[in-house]
């Protein structure tokens, strides 16, 4: 089977991460050299939460409550399904990442650490 090419990870062999609008990436893919992990970006939410930032829309989204946040979860998650159905690698990797923010942000709001959950996997 065909089709465009997949370049979705750094190549080891080059030694560098793919960049934004290289070839077999569309443009706008953030360098992978200036992503943040799962982990990290908890520790920033649970910084924010700590040192409530103005203008934080993380602040805003713990002070909006439990209820809210898991609304947020389940209106991301329906939106990953459509992506996942109808639109691109890209669309879709953008809604789960969406997806992973919004159930970070339910975990800090209801003091939850990543440990509570790993335990699980
Ligand atoms: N990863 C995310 C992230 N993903 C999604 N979102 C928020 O979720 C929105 C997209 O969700 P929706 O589809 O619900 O869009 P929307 O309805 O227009 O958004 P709202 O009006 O409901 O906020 C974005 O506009 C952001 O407000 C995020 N907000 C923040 N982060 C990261 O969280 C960290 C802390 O961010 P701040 O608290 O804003 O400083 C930073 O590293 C950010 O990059």
């Amino acid at each position: 089977m065909t089709g465009p090419p997949r370049a979705r990870l750094p190549d080891p062999a080059a030694g560098q991460a793919c960049r934004a609008g290289s070839p077999g990436r569309p443009s706008g893919w953030k360098d992978l050299q200036t992503v943040k992990t799962f982990d990290e970006l908890f520790s920033e939410l649970t910084e924010r939460a700590r040192t409530r930032p103005a203008g934080s829309g993380t602040v805003a989204a713990l002070d909006a409550g439990v209820h809210a946040q898991g609304k947020k979860v389940l209106e991301e998650a329906g939106e990953v399904w459509i992506a996942a159905e109808h639109e691109s690698d890209q669309r879709l990797a953008e809604e789960i990442s969406q997806l992973l923010y919004r159930v970070q942000v339910l975990m800090v709001g209801r003091g939850l650490t990543t440990e509570d959950v790993y335990r699980y996997l």
